[in-house]
């Protein structure tokens, strides 16, 4: 399933600073998302991603991503942050992603051996989930690596909503949404200053680019 003919949607991930998100806010995205996977430069505590839940403005929703952690540190996030969307990066199965109650989207790793499956096989497997993410890192290796990877090789077949990741910048994001018409668009790196550290004039850029590319839609 492709995007709406009208607007893709914009998620900023990674974000650790209030002052990141009120941005975000402003700038008119429509997902901020916080990081609990383990080994990340961005991860948060879920006590900070609640504190930073404060500077949000209304209809931005705040998305949780995970890789493997515990069903109880998914839990502990779902408690005390109350986002309205769960990312997971790892090895998870639909079980375990639908098992919060919350809507989920499964990241599909795109790098290195990634996946080959088509849109019926990653159905099958993940027949719970809100949408699919594809993002450049190689299964098992963690994902904010700022690399994009063959847009060519998206899978066929997609009858739900995906969101394409992996090294999307200012510079490249408007071919990305004409090549590929996603459901949205998550960028981390390319916004950055350093991991963790979102740049105010990348991000405006990057909001920008993807609402030309709207506005050039076929
Ligand atoms: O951001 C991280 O540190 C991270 C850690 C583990 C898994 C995924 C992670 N980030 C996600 O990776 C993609 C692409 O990021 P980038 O734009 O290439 O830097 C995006 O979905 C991030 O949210």
């Amino acid at each position: 399933m492709n995007r709406t003919p009208f607007r893709t949607r914009i998620k900023f991930c990674g974000l650790t600073r209030a002052g990141d998100v009120r941005l975000a806010s402003e700038l008119g995205v429509d997902a901020v998302g916080f990081v609990f996977a383990e080994k990340s430069p961005r991860r948060l505590k879920a006590e900070e991603a609640r504190a930073m839940r404060q500077a949000l403005a209304p209809l931005v929703d705040v998305v949780a991503l995970f890789m493997d952690n515990s069903q109880d540190e998914v839990r502990e996030v779902v408690r005390q942050v109350r986002p309205s969307l769960l990312q997971f990066h790892g090895d998870e199965d639909d079980a375990f992603c639908r098992g919060f109650g919350v809507q989920y989207l499964k990241a599909v790793p795109m790098g290195g051996n990634g996946s080959r499956e088509d849109g019926i096989a990653l159905h099958r497997r993940y027949p719970s989930a809100a949408g699919f993410l594809f993002d450049s890192h190689g299964g098992g290796e963690s994902g904010g690596s700022g690399r994009t990877f063959d847009w060519g090789r998206l899978p066929a077949g997609l009858q739900k909503p995906f969101v394409l990741a992996g090294g999307l910048t200012p510079d490249n994001v408007f071919q990305a949404v004409r090549d590929t018409m996603p459901w949205g668009v998550d960028v981390s790196s390319g916004i950055e200053a350093a991991p963790g550290v979102k740049d105010g004039d990348r991000m405006r850029r990057f909001v920008e680019e993807v609402r030309r590319a709207d506005c050039n839609a076929d």
